[in-house]
């Protein structure tokens, strides 16, 4: 990390003189995550119920709350982690947890995603995680969610890379062609998930905190009307859930080489 890089620097518009290198160019996308993370948790305030996010952005939130409870900067905060990853992070750094079942009302929820679309619809799942998060920040009253400016889509599905879909076990590769086949027009290739086998062992299905797998869908173009995706998919008995976050996030924080943007859906 450069000796110039603060995460809470905060410019939301271009640089007046146009030759100006932009103010943030020279961090890394590393660093930009952290910036988009800070700026989220400054919403958290003490007695909050929070929705802790999975990822290599939402871990910078994650430790952010920790130092501010260690600092007394905030209080009473229970937090609600969307992955056994986050679980095992929050506890390391001693944040309070509890779930759904005991706090069915979540404050504010900070995550990650893999795709924004300029309606703030999102991918999210590519690490794996998405049911978890998906249970916990729609039972959110405010979805922050953090991402550097590559994640910036036109559609979803627009990176070219993987809408993730969790499936069960049985019968998976059933499963794999229904989803194929019900994007075909879309040119879609729909691949399970394989994780590398250790110490050069054949791969193996990846298996997500909840025991299932992922199917992920490869588009090459558009699929259009993103709620009747949403409603196909979970159509199919052997779908658990899609990485589709289809009007959830209330705000968006990007950080990007002008500096830190704040979009929120309702404002
Ligand atoms: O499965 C992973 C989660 O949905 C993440 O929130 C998402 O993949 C974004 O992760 P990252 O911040 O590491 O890009």
């Amino acid at each position: 990390m450069g000796s110039a890089f603060d995460p809470f620097v905060m410019v939301t518009e271009e640089p007046a003189v146009v030759n100006s290198p932009p103010p943030l160019s020279n961090l890394t996308q590393e660093e930009l995550k952290k910036i988009a993370a800070y700026k989220a948790v400054e919403f958290v305030e003490s007695g909050m119920v929070i929705g802790l996010g999975t990822g290599s952005t939402a871990k910078h939130a994650v430790a952010r709350i920790s130092e501010l409870l260690q600092e007394g900067k905030l209080k009473d905060i229970i937090g609600i982690p969307t992955s056994t990853t986050t679980h095992e992070q929050a506890v390391s750094l001693g944040i309070p947890l509890s779930d759904l079942d005991s706090h069915p009302v979540v404050d504010l929820s900070i995550d990650g995603a893999d795709e924004v679309d300029p309606a703030l619809n999102l991918v999210k799942g590519r690490g794996g995680s998405l049911l978890r998060e998906k249970m916990i920040e729609g039972a959110s009253k405010k979805f922050v969610v953090i991402v550097d400016e590559s994640k910036l889509v036109k559609y979803i599905g627009g990176s070219g890379l993987a809408v993730p879909v969790e499936v069960v076990p049985f019968c998976c590769d059933f499963t794999r062609g229904k989803l194929e086949e019900l994007f075909r027009e879309a040119g879609c290739v729909a691949k399970l998930r394989m994780k590398i086998g250790s110490n050069g062992g054949d791969a193996t299905p990846a298996v997500t905190d909840n025991g299932n797998y992922v199917v992920d869908l490869y588009l090459e173009r558009d699929i259009g009307d993103l709620e009747a995706a949403s409603e196909k998919i979970l159509r199919f008995p052997g779908v658990v859930e899609h990485g589709m976050f289809l009007g959830m996030a209330t705000t968006l924080i990007v950080a990007g080489k002008f500096g830190v943007t704040v979009k929120d859906r309702f404002g």
